[in-house]
């Protein structure tokens, strides 16, 4: 073992206690807390367990939190007449459309219907647009990404200069964050489903973020000795010796590579906590923005 073990719940704490203060400054101030508003269709178990763990981390740093619920059946319309009910709803700043929708609803239409000012999930595509161009900034960038961000620089590392190598290219995991590695002057390489071997890019990275959701995926004799690992993946898998019946793996062979990495983050209780607490911290930015311009 020689790899520091990046720890998310941790950095989540201490930056919850700060966002917390912050909050009861700002209740304070205003007489009303900066509000969340969370819109959830369908009824998919982990789209709901995301949902309460989100309003749960609400309660506990002071925000207020509202959600609108819809069946998985809900028309375009209703979905958007709900992201209209919290674009004009003062007690709410940021809005949050959890995803994945179902199938017949416009993901794109629904996420450009959010009020740019509301954005805490950083989905609009002005906002991923800004992200991707230089010379400008966005107002909310995606949680996730942001969270792994967070745990790079806590990690003591600085991306300028570094090969860094994203695995995946989802619109809210992988393209972002090699976006943001790419304004943090890393050199980035994005490997997805149609890359003939990853593994190659892979033995080159002094960064690797892994988010393409296929258990132990990365070995560990690919791996560049002291990279610093940022594992988004949280992939459940079946183990009967376990407690549950079950246990969370990442995309990366978390064993083998904690002796060659330099940091790796753990599974879970890593990127997981940190996607709510920028998620919070969005909220609260936002709520300070409408509140004060
Ligand atoms: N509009 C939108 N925004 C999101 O931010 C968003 C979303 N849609 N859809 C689904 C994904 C998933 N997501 C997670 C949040 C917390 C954990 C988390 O805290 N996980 C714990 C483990 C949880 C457990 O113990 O079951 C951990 O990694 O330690 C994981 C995943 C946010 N998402
Ligand atoms: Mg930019």
């Amino acid at each position: 073992m020689t790899a520091q073990l990046i720890d998310g719940n941790v950095v989540a704490r201490r930056l919850q206690d700060d966002i917390q203060q912050q909050a009861a400054a700002f209740e304070e101030k205003h007489g009303y807390p900066p509000g969340l508003g969370v819109i959830l269709v369908g009824a998919d178990p982990a789209s709901q367990m995301y949902v309460r763990m989100k309003r749960r981390a609400c309660k506990r740093v002071g925000l207020h939190s509202a959600a609108i619920e819809l069946p998985e059946d809900a028309t375009q319309e209703e979905v958007l007449a709900a992201v209209q009910q919290f674009n004009e709803d003062s007690k709410i700043h940021g809005i949050l459309v959890q995803l994945p929708m179902p199938d017949q609803i416009d993901e794109e239409a629904v996420l450009s219907a959010v009020s740019l000012d509301k954005d805490v999930d950083g989905f609009h595509p002005v906002n991923i647009g800004a992200l991707a161009m230089k010379g400008r900034t966005p107002t909310f960038t995606p949680a996730t990404p942001t969270g792994c961000m967070v745990l790079i620089e806590e990690a003591g590392i600085d991306p300028s200069g570094k090969q860094a190598v994203v695995l995946g290219r989802s619109n809210i995991v992988g393209l972002p964050v090699a976006l943001m590695l790419n304004e943090a002057n890393a050199t980035v390489t994005i490997c997805h489903s149609r890359t003939p071997d990853a593994s190659s890019y892979i033995r080159e990275a002094d960064i690797l973020v892994a988010a393409i959701g296929k258990p132990n995926y990365v070995k560990a004799n690919w791996l560049k000795p002291g990279v610093v690992i940022i594992d988004v993946g949280t992939n459940k898998v079946d183990d009967p010796s376990a407690e549950k019946g079950y246990q969370w793996v990442g995309d990366v062979d978390f064993e083998g590579a904690k002796d060659i990495a330099g940091a790796i983050t753990i599974v879970p209780g890593g990127v997981g906590p940190m996607t709510i607490t920028m998620l919070l911290s969005n909220t609260l930015k936002a709520a300070h923005r409408l509140a004060e311009g």
